[in-house]
């Protein structure tokens, strides 16, 4: 079947490890065997152990005690850290030989926009045959307005352009809007129609911005970032709709052989007509 990583990026807060607790959720049900892998060295609890952990290789605490970095220095410091020492996450990975990672990344933006450290871990799984998908979570809040929107899709732009991976951008915390926008609201967003959006930012914006608000839409037009994929974690429906457009990406289970049912197991299941 391969190996498959789904790198899970985003903005602090915005529902990462949540989004990566549902996917390994889903799995169980789904009979697939992900592993969690955690590469957020600030991390506190998870419900999943982690499989590889990057806070067995260095935590933000220590080194914000040790060397007096601040929170955002040091989660930086941390991840070069994890770059110059590829070797013991490699190790790490290797008793993993056709398997499936959700990988949970930390929330500074920093990460996704201008350094290269995301870019040297895919690099990394690339060498070790995995095939990456980039899953980038955005939360419900950047649909309460125009220039919110813009903000979180040029953010998810710059994450895609420079990993060069088959991406997705999934809306989290879709259970928080359900009741308070109305579905023409949302659909603007979802299954964009940039001639309102414009509309909408011009109305939003003085008028000076109005050519900078076109150069936005053009560009959210060109590169199709219409691939807003919503996620309600209390609906399976979306969470099932997430995987297959990433089995998509990643041509999942294209190299497996069709099944020959064991007799038993056929005849339990009632023949033909329950065989998935
Ligand atoms: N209602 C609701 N709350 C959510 C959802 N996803 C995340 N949250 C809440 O949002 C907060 C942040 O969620 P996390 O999953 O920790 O977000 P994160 O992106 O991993 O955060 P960092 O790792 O700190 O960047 C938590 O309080 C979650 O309970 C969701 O789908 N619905
Ligand atoms: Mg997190």
């Amino acid at each position: 079947m391969g190996k498959v990583a789904q790198l899970v990026m985003g903005p602090a807060g915005s529902g990462k490890s949540t989004y990566c607790r549902t996917m390994l959720t889903h799995s169980q049900s789904i009979k697939r065997s992900f592993h969690l892998v955690n590469l957020d060295p600030a991390a506190e609890n998870f419900e999943y152990e982690p499989t590889v952990d990057i806070r067995e290789l260095i935590t933000l605490d220590d080194v914000m005690e040790e060397l007096q970095y601040g929170p955002n220095g040091g989660l930086i410091y941390c991840m070069e850290f994890l770059i110059e020492n590829l070797d013991w996450f490699e190790e790490e990975l290797q008793d993993y030989e056709d398997d499936y990672l959700v990988i949970d990344c930390p929330g500074q933006i920093e990460l996704y926009t201008h350094f290269t450290i995301m870019r040297q871990i895919v690099e990394m799984l690339q060498r070790l045959n995995y095939r990456v998908c980039g899953v980038y979570i955005l939360d419900s809040q950047f649909i309460e307005d125009t220039s919110k929107f813009f903000a979180g899709v040029m953010s998810a732009m710059s994450a895609m352009l420079q990993l060069e991976i088959p991406h997705i951008n999934v809306m989290s915390k879709m259970d928080l809007v359900g009741t308070t926008k109305k579905q023409s609201e949302l659909d603007r967003f979802f299954d964009v129609d940039t001639s309102l959006l414009l509309e909408d930012a011009n109305k939003e914006t003085r008028s000076k911005f109005h050519d900078l608000n076109r150069a936005l839409v053009r560009l959210i037009d060109e590169y199709n970032m219409v691939n807003l994929l919503p996620l309600n974690i209390n609906d399976e429906d979306s969470v099932t709709l997430i995987l297959d457009h990433i089995d998509r990406a990643v041509q999942y289970g294209e190299d497996l052989e069709p099944k020959e049912p064991r007799d038993e197991e056929f005849e339990e299941e009632g023949g033909y007509g329950e065989m998935d």
